[in-house]
């Protein structure tokens, strides 16, 4: 995903939740303060699936249902419960706002993590990230690219890990503990899964593929902040 690309959809998704830009690019900017360059071939799923964990109350009985052998990138506490339940997580995707423990523990131990900085956790950056090992943290933003901090497009942590999976070349993917429907969120939260079934949309078609998370659901997603036919 090119900036200039996703540019329009972030201008879309700022205007609907009142999240100002400069407040993006001014946390983006404190990350790439501790950031390092983070070689995005070390994802590397090319002509393998991936699953997107998510936080939804399904994950446990999806991840029952998958073979071994799969590469899993889960959001935020979705990487908590895949490692209980026995899953081993490839990348963790977080903005650091619900386990800074996990992506503290999986940053040392080897594991990527992709920590996300954005106008409403600058105090989560500035503590959490200097004692992560920066140099297993691929450092993102949903404001422009600078420096080590790159933007593969996404919003939500878990069309984000989505997102990634697709620059890493993965070759189907597939979703785990995707509920949208979960009434048990929060309006502000609901909205936040809102623009996710969007975003993986819109990923579906740039991909050429078909989530089946989305299936039953696209004739009511709104588009109208897409670039799609
Ligand atoms: N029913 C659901 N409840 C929560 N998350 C869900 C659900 N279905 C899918 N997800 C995905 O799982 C991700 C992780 O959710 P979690 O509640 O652990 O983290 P979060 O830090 O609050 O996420 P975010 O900051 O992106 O809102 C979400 O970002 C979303 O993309
Ligand atoms: N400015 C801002 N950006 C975000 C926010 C948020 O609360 N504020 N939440 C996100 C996922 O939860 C992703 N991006």
């Amino acid at each position: 995903m090119n900036f200039a690309e996703w540019e329009p959809v972030y201008e879309a998704v700022l205007a609907d939740f009142g999240f100002q830009r400069a407040a993006d690019e001014a946390v983006r900017d404190r990350l790439a303060e501790f950031a390092q360059p983070f070689d995005t071939a070390r994802l590397d799923v090319a002509g393998e699936p991936v699953v997107v964990a998510g936080a939804g109350p399904s994950l446990e009985s999806d991840l029952d249902e998958l073979d071994e052998f799969h590469r899993i990138f889960a959001a935020s506490t979705a990487a908590d419960r895949c490692l209980d339940c026995g899953v081993g997580v490839d990348c963790m995707v977080t903005d650091l706002d619900k386990n800074p423990e996990t992506a503290k523990r999986l940053s040392h131990d080897g594991t990527a993590v992709a920590v996300h900085a954005h106008g409403d956790n600058r105090d989560l950056v500035e503590r959490v990230v200097p004692d992560l090992d920066t140099r297993n943290v691929l450092a993102t933003t949903q404001a422009a690219p600078m420096e080590a901090v790159g933007n593969f497009g996404g919003f939500t942590d878990g069309d984000r890990a989505a997102f990634l999976a697709d620059h890493c070349g993965v070759s189907e993917l597939q979703f785990a503990g995707w509920d949208l429907d979960d009434d048990s969120v929060d309006a502000t939260k609901r909205r936040k899964l809102a623009w996710a079934e969007r975003l993986l949309y819109w990923l579906e078609q740039r991909r050429g593929e078909r989530f089946s998370v989305l299936d039953g659901r696209r004739e009511g997603i709104d588009t109208s902040a897409l670039p799609v036919g």
